[in-house]
Parts: structure tokens; sequence; C-alpha cells
């Protein structure tokens, strides 16, 4: 590991990250190399970020060309590539939802989703699920569970709950005529890769209409193919009130997007000046976005995860090992619940050369890029194996 950059950035770095002993500086569809030259089966894909995969020459054209006409385009005017996004994303988005607030991240798309709830309902109460994340800012963090995370912020903003997820009962008791909004994942990926019931995600979704709350599914790391369709929305039949997506929406580029439905564009309620972004809608992002949306599409990501997925639970589940306690997720989200803390293996599995996540403090998450291919898939889950034995 190069231990000039490492110092420096160790030096000058804000200090929230725990970092891992590598310094990744290339990538190439599902692999990543460090300053060694060493290589990585990369089942991080940056987060959720890189569904696409690393180093694409089609994202990497798009930018440049975009660049070289104009990178940035407040929303105080009108955009060419801004439209042809917007268009693109009503086409390719759940049934209903054909409005965007475009912004820069997740944590933002959820922050505007919470916004526009309580401005068209004139509600404020939110109402999150345990285990739910959505992003570190002050509204997405009052939602969010992980006390470690909200505690040390408090007071965050007033009226969010949170309920047992998967508990249609928790959610009756729960919703009133004070509920602006209800969100959920219908995976919950960093709370430990929980799947939620079709059931539960219907009833919720009936609840909500029958009492005038609004249901928002943050698909920030569910979006874009990763659990097998091109949103999860369409595995369980739902159609939101608002759906919040980021990561993989521009190829890695940072971009985050509110998609809103006809109960909150008809309310009357969105205001010229209500709410704002500077990089919103920028015009180097859309551009991404758009080449990235070709490629999902062209190269049939979704269903790729889907086959892969399926191939890796079954190969996962196959194993006999005291360490391995559920194999769960949708598509290339997957979590191996262990007996034990999950750390020790993340770090056994960098030493092999394969790069996961934690979902928590005892499942391991493995996240590959969707197009990861079956050789690079089964290598990874052979030295999962090994480590998992
Ligand atoms: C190392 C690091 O920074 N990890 C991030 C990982 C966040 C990953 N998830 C982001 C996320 C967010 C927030 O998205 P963003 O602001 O990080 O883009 C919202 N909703 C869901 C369902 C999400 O999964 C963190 O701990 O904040």
């Amino acid at each position: 590991m190069g231990t000039n950059l490492v110092e420096i950035e160790n030096q000058y770095t804000s200090g929230v990250y725990g970092k891992r002993p590598v310094e990744i500086v290339r990538g190439q569809g599902a692999l990543l190399w460090d300053a060694e030259g060493r290589r990585y089966i990369d089942c991080m894909a940056g987060h959720g970020v890189a569904n696409i995969g690393h180093g694409r020459t089609e994202i990497a054209a798009a930018l440049a060309a975009q660049a070289q006409r104009l990178t940035t385009c407040p929303e105080v005017v009108y955009n060419d590539v801004r439209a042809r996004l917007l268009e693109r994303l009503a086409q390719v988005t759940p049934e209903g939802l054909n409005n965007f607030f475009l912004c820069n991240s997740g944590t933002e798309a959820v922050e505007g989703a919470f916004k526009f709830a309580r401005l068209v309902t004139g509600r404020t109460g939110i109402i999150a699920t345990l285990r739910g994340f959505h992003g570190r800012s002050m509204g997405a963090l009052s939602a969010t569970w992980e006390k470690h995370y909200r505690e040390p912020f408090a007071p965050l903003i007033p009226d969010v709950s949170h309920i047992r997820y998967n508990d249609l009962n928790a959610a009756a008791n729960a919703i009133t005529e004070d509920t602006a909004a209800v969100i959920i994942e219908l995976v919950q990926a960093e709370g430990g890769v929980h799947v939620a019931q079709e059931e539960y995600v219907q009833g919720l979704a009936a609840l909500c209409r029958e009492r005038g709350a609004l249901l928002i599914i943050d698909e920030i790391q569910t979006g874009f193919g990763r659990t097998g369709t091109l949103f999860a929305c369409e595995q369980y039949g739902v159609q939101p009130a608002i759906l919040c997506l980021a990561k993989s929406l521009a190829g890695g580029v940072p971009m985050g997007a509110v998609c809103l439905g006809t109960r909150v564009m008809e309310s009357g309620h969105i205001s010229k000046g209500s709410h704002g972004s500077t990089f919103g809608g920028n015009p180097l992002a859309c551009a991404a976005a758009l080449a990235t949306l070709e490629i999902l599409e062209h190269e049939e990501l979704a269903n790729r995860a889907a086959a892969l997925g399926a191939h890796a639970q079954q190969r996962l589940r196959s194993m006999q090992s005291p360490l391995v306690r559920e194999v769960r997720g949708r598509g290339l989200l997957i979590g191996i619940e262990l007996t034990k803390r999950v750390q020790p293996y993340l770090e056994a599995l960098c030493e092999r050369g394969v790069l996961a996540l934690p979902a928590g403090a005892n499942v391991l998450r493995l996240l590959p890029p969707l197009v990861i291919d079956q050789t690079q898939l089964d290598e990874a889950l052979d030295i999962v194996q090994e480590v998992l034995r």
C-alpha cells in the first residue's frame, strides 16, 4: 500500500470514516486495483452506486461531451439534457410518477421527500421503521434507526417515530390523521438486508391511502436493477406517492431524485420557491444519468441481477457452516447473517481479494456491480465460502 498518499489522506481527512488498509486507484467492470496493482473483486459497488460497473467508457464520453458544452445550469432556466432525462425518468419509473425534483445525493432525496410530504398534507408526522437507513442529514437522520448515528446530533426534527418492519398491526396503530408520510425500504440494506413481505407493503399502501398519509419508498439502494427488476416496487405491485432515488442513477456521478406522484402534483401545494438546489438537475449529472439508463436497459442488468443473485443465494445456502445463520436478499443485494461479528471476516475477505460490506454488526453484505460475470462471482463466492468455513 502506497505510504505517502495514505499518510496524506490520514493527515487531512475528517476522521469520520473507518478505512480498510487499501488504496484503490482503478476500476474496470466488477474489478478494482490498488496502488500496488493488487486486484479485488468488488462486492461493495461503491455502496450500491456502481451498478453498471467501473470504468465505463460510455459514461466518460457522455461527461466529456457535456463538460465541453455546459457543466452547470441551475433550474431557473431550462436545459436540453435535463428535459430529456426528466422525460426518460417518467418512462422508466413505476406508473404514476411523472414529476421529479433532481438533487445530488440520497439524503437530499429523502429531505426533499419529507418537505414535499409535509407541504402536501399539512401534517407533520413521519413514520419510519426499526433498522431503516435514510441518510445522515438532520431530517433524513431523524428517520434513520441506528441510535449511535442519531443520538449525538439531537434534537433532530420533531414528530418522527419508528415502528417494527413487516408488522402491519404496528403500522395500523401508528398511522393517524397527523401522519404526513410513512417511509420504508423494500429491502432494508444498511440495516441488515431484511426483505419486506409483499402483504405488508400492500397493506401499508392501503393504510396510507385510507388515512391520507403519503407512502414514501426509499429505493436509493434497491433501485436501478439491484434487486432483479429495475425498481423493487415492481415486485410488490405498489405505487408510492413519492419514490426516492440516488446512488446508481448517474453511473457513479452524484445525483438523487425525488419522484413525485399525482397526489403530490395535484395537491396545489407545490409552489415556486418551496424547495431548491444549486446543483440539482445539472447537465453533467443528467448526461451521465441518460447514459446510465441506456446501459441498464441495453445490457438488461436487472435480469442479470435476478439470475446471478439466485445463483449466488443457492450456492451460499448450500454452505454447511456453523458461522452462517441465514442467507437473504433480492437480486444482487445479498446478506449473510453470521453467528459472530462480521468485521474480522470482512478483513479476511479483503486479504483474499474480495471487498465486501457489513450490514449491521453481524451481517456480511455482497453488493457487486450488476455487470459482474459468473466467473468473477463464483470466484468471490469460493473465497466467501473459504473464509466462512
Ligand atoms: C462509508 C460511508 O459513507 N457509508 C455511508 C453509506 C450509506 C449507504 N446508504 C445510503 C442510503 C441513503 C443516503 O444516501 P447518501 O446521502 O449516502 O447518498 C438513503 N437511503 C438508503 C436506503 C441508503 O442506503 C454512510 O454510512 O452514510
